[in-house]
């Protein structure tokens, strides 16, 4: 079986769904940034504030890797840069994997961030203003790398349950 991935920006819901899906699915969910908070026994705040952002892709690139190379099957949730470092994008390509974009407005992504942000480090300290001008310009930068995966489903105005059932028709 396929290994199932889900990617996207900051707050599409990447987490939740995969939480969900697993669960109809009975297939074992990974959360990239989880798995490697486990790893090095810190958060991905404490990460960033300890180590920089450059060590923190080297970790996710590694943790991708280790989470591709295990026989399992597994719904693998990515956190939202993960496909836009390290040529992390080109393993959405791969045959043994389903790679879905959950792909959401910059108006969707701000009303879920709004109230979301202090774990995420790139925008834990931003006011209601730059956080609605950083998402624009970042999606706008990082859709090139998220329009590599092989499946696109489109999450606004959908309930967490109606998403499920859009991955799940993709995979039937
Ligand atoms: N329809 C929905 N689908 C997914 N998440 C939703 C939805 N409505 C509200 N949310 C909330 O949006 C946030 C999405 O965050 P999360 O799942 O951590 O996303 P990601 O892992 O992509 O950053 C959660 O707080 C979740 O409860
Ligand atoms: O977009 C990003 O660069 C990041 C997204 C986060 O994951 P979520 O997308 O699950 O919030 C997490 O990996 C880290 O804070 C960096
Ligand atoms: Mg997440």
């Amino acid at each position: 079986m396929k290994k199932i991935i889900l990617l996207g920006y900051m707050g599409c819901g990447k987490s939740t769904i995969a939480q969900n899906l697993s669960k109809i699915t009975n297939i074992p969910f990974l959360d990239l940034d989880k798995c490697i908070e486990n790893k090095a026994k810190l958060s991905i705040n404490e990460i960033f504030e300890q180590f920089g952002e450059i060590h923190f892709r080297k970790l996710e690139h590694e943790m991708f890797l280790e989470l591709l190379q295990s026989s399992e099957n597994s719904i693998i949730g990515l956190g939202g840069g993960t496909p836009c470092y390290a040529n992390n994008h080109e393993l959405l390509k791969r045959d043994d994997v389903a790679s879905i974009y959950l792909k959401a407005s910059i108006d969707t992504l701000y009303n879920r961030l709004i109230h979301n942000k202090s774990k995420r480090p790139l925008i834990a300290n931003m006011n209601e203003e730059e956080m609605r001008e950083f998402i624009a310009k970042h999606l706008f930068d990082r859709s090139y790398y998220y329009n590599h995966a092989q499946h696109k489903v489109s999450v606004d105005n959908k309930a967490v349950d109606e998403t499920v059932q859009d991955i799940l028709e993709i995979l039937a």
